[in-house]
């Protein structure tokens, strides 16, 4: 059958409900483990591991399901995992619809996570080893939907805690520097202190980081957590509270103007996204012996408003800000300034690249491009 008459069909489907399981981009038919040694056709997905005859695999070429893939971080993690393991075993899902590059770039689905059925399904279907759920609605989108969040990120972390648990697989779910609060010291901000966040989205990811720990005691669950700084892209995020540093970058090379809604002073943890996602990869892949905790600090830099600024301004000398900050200055009031990420580099020798000029220079070179090409860079900028 033809690419585009197939592609119709997957749009089809998506939009008229079939059960997110039966959805794969028919563009990405999803082979098992090891076509070649299989000796079937793409797409001959068995129910039965036994069939594949690659077993010993499961350590080394893991089958992973990404729940809300399609915002700032999934599609970088899918392709590190599918650099490591294989592109069809990582499955990249969410509830909503998937760019053509990203159902050009592998397996993607229809997943729900409030749908425990659904999300059943697909990791029995598809034999998923490893679970990594990204899907939440973080901070200030958080605040401004309190009932949604405490669905998406409270509920939504029970299913994917009870698939994890009932079908032996390995759960990653990523906490945030937003799970502290005013009362832990802020600067620097240890692995363990005091936790007491004033957001829905820090107080739902303290409780995924105790749920999760407690299934590992309790039922032996292979869980294991980071906390995230804000993450440096280029591209766009879902609605942080640390949000602000990625439109300044794009705001300097194109209006050259910045409207920023945090004071100038505003002292918050960041990092570079390829140092997130490599330290993600390996965390997942640690030995569980290596690790002393479930849950870990990591970051690289921490800056202020007027400091990134000034260190884009080597770029493009006359970018202006203009402050006026609003809801979020108490979020941001209430997180770490500088977080403390020792254990990580101790235990499973996590260890960040970017510094605070590398992160920009990556991040110029990396747009510049693009606006280039879209006509959209205002004058000259410094490269
Ligand atoms: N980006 C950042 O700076 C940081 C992110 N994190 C965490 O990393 C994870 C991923 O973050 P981002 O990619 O930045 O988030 P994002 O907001 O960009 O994307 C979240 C995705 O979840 C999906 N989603 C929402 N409701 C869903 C549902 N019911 N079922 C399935 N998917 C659903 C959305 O469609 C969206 O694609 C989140 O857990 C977040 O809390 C933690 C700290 C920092
Ligand atoms: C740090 C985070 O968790 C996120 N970027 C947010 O600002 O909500």
């Amino acid at each position: 059958m033809a690419t585009g008459r197939l592609s119709r069909t997957f749009v089809r489907m998506v939009s008229t409900g079939t059960p997110a399981s039966s959805l794969v981009s028919p563009k990405t038919p999803m082979p098992p483990r090891a076509v070649t040694r299989l000796g079937g056709g793409a797409g001959a997905l068995s129910s039965r591991r036994e069939s594949h005859g690659f077993y010993k695999d499961v350590e080394t070429r893991p089958r992973v399901l990404i729940t809300g893939a399609l915002g700032q971080l999934g599609p970088g993690l899918a392709q590190i995992l599918r650099d490591r393991f294989g592109r069809d075993n990582v499955i990249m899902s969410d509830i909503n619809k998937a760019s053509d590059a990203v159902l050009e770039s592998g397996p993607f689905l229809y997943a729900d996570i409030m749908d425990m059925r659904a999300l059943r399904e697909i990791c029995v279907n598809y034999e998923i080893d490893w679970l990594v759920h990204f899907g939440a609605l973080l901070s200030a989108v958080g605040e401004s939907n309190v009932p949604l969040a405490m669905q998406v990120n409270i509920e939504g972390v029970h299913n994917a805690l009870e698939v994890a648990r009932q079908y032996k697989m390995k759960l990653f779910l990523p906490s945030t520097i937003g799970a502290f609060g005013p009362d832990s010291p802020r600067d620097p901000t240890p692995d363990l202190c005091i936790q007491r966040p004033r957001t829905i989205y820090g107080v739902s990811k303290v409780h995924a980081e105790l749920m999760g720990e407690y299934y590992h005691h309790k039922f032996g669950l292979d869980f294991r957590s980071l906390r995230y700084p804000g993450v440096i892209s280029t591209d766009l995020p879902g609605g942080g509270t640390t949000d602000y540093a990625l439109h300044m970058f794009h705001d300097a090379l194109t209006t050259k103007v910045h409207h920023c809604y945090l004071r100038p002073d505003t002292r918050l943890p960041m990092m570079y996204i390829d140092d997130l996602l490599t330290a993600t990869a390996n965390f997942m892949q640690a030995p569980d012996r290596a690790l002393r905790m479930r849950t870990y600090n990591i970051g690289s830099v921490d800056f202020t408003p007027e400091e990134l600024a000034a260190e884009i301004r080597k770029y493009v000398p006359d970018l202006e800000i203009v402050y006026k900050p609003d809801h979020r200055q108490e979020i941001a009031d209430s997180w770490p300034q500088r977080f403390s990420f020792v254990s990580a580099e101790q235990d499973w020798g996590y260890r960040p690249l970017y510094d605070l000029s590398g992160m920009c220079e990556i991040m110029i070179q990396s747009l510049l491009p693009k606006y280039k090409s879209a006509g959209r860079v205002k004058e000259e900028v410094k490269e």
